[in-house]
């Protein structure tokens, strides 16, 4: 399976579509719009952020799950990212040291490869979309998703700005499977073609040398 990582509005969903159409493969993406929780999360982090994980957590294990058996099926986001939110979640005391033991304990578990098991759960590959902190503040605004706003809530800006940060580190520390990275600022491949044929050709060869 391939899978998308990235910050808030780096394209994820996007690019998870031109890539399974290119491959002729499923996608699966996770319905932001559904989300029950999110819009409370927002509203009261520290309420909801372990709440929040779980509920990520558990949808995030079932799409792994649909694509087994299938290579080049591919997911908006990778489960190994919400760790990244959620300890910038107890960074900032929106949860408790406890839950983030919790949590990375129950992610190390349900990612356990098991030797008799005849799927992995781990990705075949992480395509990682890279975005400057600009850009993140023009996709936010410009999408408009009311609780996403930073003038309904400057403390956004902040959050937003670690969790951008954050990524950097996040992606070069990343070791559960083959990666690569497509530079979203240079490369705009929702509003250009020539843009979106280089980031399919860069996939497609980068797939090929897998194998
Ligand atoms: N693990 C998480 N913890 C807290 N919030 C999360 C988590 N995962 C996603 N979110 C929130 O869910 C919303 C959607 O984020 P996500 O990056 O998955 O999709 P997106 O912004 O639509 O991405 P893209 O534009 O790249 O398709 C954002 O508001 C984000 O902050």
């Amino acid at each position: 399976m391939l899978v998308m990582s990235g910050t808030i509005g780096a394209g994820k969903t996007s690019l998870t579509h031109l890539v399974a159409e290119h491959f002729g493969s499923q996608a699966f993406y996770e319905s932001v719009d559904d989300n029950p929780i999110l819009p409370l999360f927002y509203k009261d982090p520290k309420k909801y952020a372990f709440l929040l994980q779980i509920y990520f957590l558990n949808k995030r294990l079932d799409s792994i799950k649909s694509t087994f058996g299938n290579d080049l099926d591919v997911l908006d986001r990778s489960i190994f990212e919400d760790s990244l939110l959620f300890h910038l979640n107890g960074d900032l005391g929106r949860a408790t040291s406890t839950e983030v033991d919790i949590y990375d304990s129950l992610l190390t578990n349900m990612m356990q490869e098991l030797p008799e098991a005849e799927h992995q759960k781990s990705p075949d590959l992480l395509i990682h979309i890279n975005i400057s902190f600009d850009t993140m503040l023009q996709r936010i605004q410009k999408r408009g998703r009311s609780f996403e706003q930073i003038d309904q809530d400057p403390a956004l800006y902040k959050y937003y700005q670690t969790l951008n940060d954050r990524y950097t580190d996040w992606y070069a520390n990343y070791d559960h499977s083959p990666k690569m990275q497509i530079d979203g600022d240079e490369l705009d491949f929702v509003a250009d073609p020539a843009a979106r044929a280089t980031v399919i050709q860069m996939i497609d060869e980068k797939v090929k040398s897998l194998g």
